[in-house]
């Protein structure tokens, strides 16, 4: 994929990496006329934006940086991101900047080239998305922003975000042309979007890759200019070096990126966000559906998700049922809790998968019955606790499905997250605790029964 001429490219991205420094983190790169392979870029497993536009690259004020502790988000960006975008900002509670946006935003819009390092939930799409709104422009009818991600359901989150930060000024008097957001992810109406990309081309594409190759292809989505790409939660790599020193590098050595790069990196030593309790209950194999239950009737969550492994193919063959579908219809039979039950899934139709987030998203208290898939980039704010009904396959979706809970950045309130895990997965959490430098502590059976 080009990057238009003279274009200075950004990279951040969500590195969920441990040793030696395990944290979530983004890397901001400016590679210069370069082509940047989305689908076969290979071996990190994070999160990442890439954006690319000119920049008149300035220094850091050094009393901008000293003061940028006590600065309001407003103070931080309205030299960059347009007045009525920060309007709205504010009207959703963003006031005061999280620690990623602080340390992140000076950095991005001085058009340096950086790479900032997070936690889940810490306000990351928020600063890409101010960097976007301090770089295109409304009044030009084509596409200048493009944010790639790997799934529907996070591509409606972030449209979901985008739209409304960009929403027209209330306030008559402020003439203002809004921003055009198109929600280009699998399962969608492409037929529809084709007309409206050749007819008057939107300023911001929120895409999944299929349908963003299916696109490119057609040569119906021109990348002229694109002044911004952002790469969010996709995979680029091996999750066996997912080390962001060794990231960086490759991406110098592959010009992604010039060499001078900024390493921004907010809370080094802890990944997980500190706002997390964790803890884990021994069971059988057979007692894990009453465990659950007897966790719900003691936590009494305000909402969770419970999340359940895939289906193993050889269960599948053998023609069982999944464990999704066993565990809904229990919870349905026994639970006699508040909360709704939903269900969402891989294997579900992305209508119905639309349908479930929707209600989820409407409030008053749900049980989030999910896959991997609600594990990256959902944002649930309500969300107090986590299950893991199943114990997740690597210590980094380990990370991202308990980063699903504590999403409120300036919340003291402490979430949970529950492991229901056999004996003999006993030293799989100690090795997740150990990479993400955590501490799980046990509940005892007895206490609740
Ligand atoms: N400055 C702020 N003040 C208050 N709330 C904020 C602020 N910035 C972001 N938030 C809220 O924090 C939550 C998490 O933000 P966001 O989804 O951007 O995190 P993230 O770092 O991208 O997480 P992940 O890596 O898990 O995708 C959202 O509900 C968002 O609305």
């Amino acid at each position: 994929m080009a990057s238009s001429t003279s274009a200075t490219v950004l990279l951040s991205l969500t590195i969920t990496a441990p040793s030696p420094e395990p944290t979530t983190c983004r890397c901001l790169l400016q590679p210069r006329n370069r082509y940047l392979n989305l689908s076969s870029s290979a071996n990190y497993s994070n999160k990442a934006l890439f954006s690319s536009y000119n920049s008149n690259s300035f220094p850091l004020s050094k009393e901008l940086e000293t003061n940028c502790n006590s600065l309001t988000l407003r103070e931080i960006c309205q030299d960059h991101v347009p007045d009525h975008v920060l309007g709205r900002m504010e009207e959703l509670g963003h006031v005061m900047p999280t620690d990623v946006q602080r340390e992140a935003l000076p950095v991005l819009f001085s058009g340096n080239d950086c790479i900032l390092h997070a936690q889940t939930g810490s306000g990351k799409t928020l600063t890409y998305l101010l960097l976007i709104y301090s770089v295109i422009n409304p009044k030009r009818s084509a596409v200048q922003a493009l944010i790639v991600v790997p799934t529907r359901e996070l591509g409606m989150q972030v449209t979901k975000v985008a739209r409304m930060l960009a929403a027209k000024p209330m306030d008559p008097e402020v003439e203002q042309k809004s921003y055009t957001v198109m929600a280009l992810l699998d399962g969608g109406m492409l037929r529809r979007h084709k007309s409206w990309l050749k007819a008057e081309p939107p300023n911001i594409v929120v895409a999944t890759i299929g349908s963003l190759s299916q696109m490119l292809e057609k040569q119906i989505f021109k990348l002229d200019s694109m002044r911004i790409l952002v790469v969010d939660e996709t995979v680029f790599a091996s999750a066996s070096i997912p080390q962001h020193r060794r990231f960086l590098h490759d991406c110098i050595q592959q010009k992604w990126t010039k060499g001078d790069v900024v390493h921004v990196h907010v809370n080094p030593v802890k990944p997980m966000p500190s706002c997390l309790l964790h803890r884990f209950v021994i069971c059988g194999r057979k007692e894990k559906h009453r465990l659950l239950l007897s966790l719900l009737q003691s936590d009494l969550p305000e909402s969770g998700i419970i999340f359940v492994n895939e289906q193993s193919e050889k269960s599948k063959k053998a023609g069982k049922a999944p464990s999704t579908t066993l565990l809904i219809d229990f919870l349905k039979a026994s639970y006699g809790g508040s909360l709704e039950i939903i269900l969402l899934e891989d294997n579900m139709n992305f209508n119905s998968r639309a349908a479930s987030l929707s209600e989820v998203r409407q409030g008053g208290g749900h049980l989030l019955v999910s896959t991997d898939i609600a594990a990256r980039g959902i944002d649930l704010p309500e969300i107090t606790h986590i299950y893991n009904f199943d114990l997740p396959k690597t210590a980094i979706d380990y990370l991202h499905r308990a980063g699903r809970t504590g999403r409120k950045p300036f919340s003291h309130k402490k979430c949970t997250v529950s492991n229901i895990i056999l004996s003999e997965e006993c030293f799989v959490l100690q090795r997740y605790e150990n990479e993400l430098m955590f501490n799980c502590e046990e509940l005892i059976l007895e206490t609740l029964c």
